[in-house]
């Protein structure tokens, strides 16, 4: 079992930020009305630079499973390897990871650029994954920030592998950072946890404004060059840039 308090102080300060993160990011779902409940999750990749640059420590926080939003705390985050399993991480053996630690995990193993991985149940991103019908790219913000459609993964059902392989089979190759699980809801990734918090936040308003644009009539696609394009300038000139 691996004991964090008996791991380089690089790397229990890595993970003292990262909860630090990860605690803060969960007020982003209640806040953008993404999830109810305690349903939904938000997980980072611990990472550590050592002078050369950010490695991956082989870790990664993600929120206790069942808990309300308004005891979530950084020091009631859970830490997990990249295989899922919670290490002596000074919570409570009793406190459980998410029941979507697999998930998250299946994910980093696979997707080394992936730094944050978020799940809601937000309303119309999961009323398209209960028809199990892509979000056609029909807007710029959905060029912007998803380069194309939002995809729909594979029925899958929780606490194995069976979601994790799903989201990394649809969005390998992809430029969406979202996928619709089937009968499930939207899965979102990053380089970080606030950029996957960011991708589920646009997931549902373009969600919603396709269904809203969907009652007058079908929507009109976007070319893909103009797709291209736009995702293109999103991408890398949108925004504020380091001098
Ligand atoms: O997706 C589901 C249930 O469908 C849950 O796993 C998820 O929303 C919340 O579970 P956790 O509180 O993270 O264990």
């Amino acid at each position: 079992m691996i004991v964090l308090s008996e791991l380089d102080e690089e790397v229990q300060a890595a993970v003292a930020a990262t909860r630090e993160r990860v605690a803060a990011l969960h007020a982003e779902l209640p806040r953008w009305g993404l999830v109810v409940w305690t349903a939904g999750n938000v997980s980072e990749r611990v990472m550590v630079d050592r002078g050369r640059g950010p490695q991956c420590a082989g870790l990664f926080v993600i929120k206790p499973s069942g808990v309300s939003y308004d005891e979530l705390s950084p020091g009631t985050m859970v830490v997990c390897t990249l295989q899922g399993d919670k290490i002596e991480d000074g919570t409570p053996a009793s406190l459980t990871p998410s029941s979507d630690t697999a998930a998250h995990a299946y994910v980093y193993r696979h997707m080394e650029g992936v730094g944050g991985v978020v799940h809601t149940h937000s309303t119309y991103a999961t009323a398209w994954a209960a028809r199990r019908e892509p979000i056609p790219c029909v807007l710029t913000m959905m060029a912007d920030e998803f380069g194309g459609d939002i995809p729909v993964g594979p029925f899958a059902l929780i606490g194995d592998d069976s979601i994790g392989r799903g989201i990394v089979e649809t969005l390998s190759g992809s430029r969406s950072p979202a996928v619709l699980m089937a009968n499930h809801g939207p899965f979102t990734i990053g380089r970080d946890a606030r950029a996957a918090v960011k991708a589920a936040a646009m997931c549902e308003e373009v969600a919603r404004t396709v269904h809203v644009a969907r009652q007058g009539g079908e929507p009109v696609p976007i070319d893909q060059a103009q797709i291209d394009s736009l995702n293109d300038r999103y991408q890398n000139v949108y925004g504020q840039h380091e001098e």
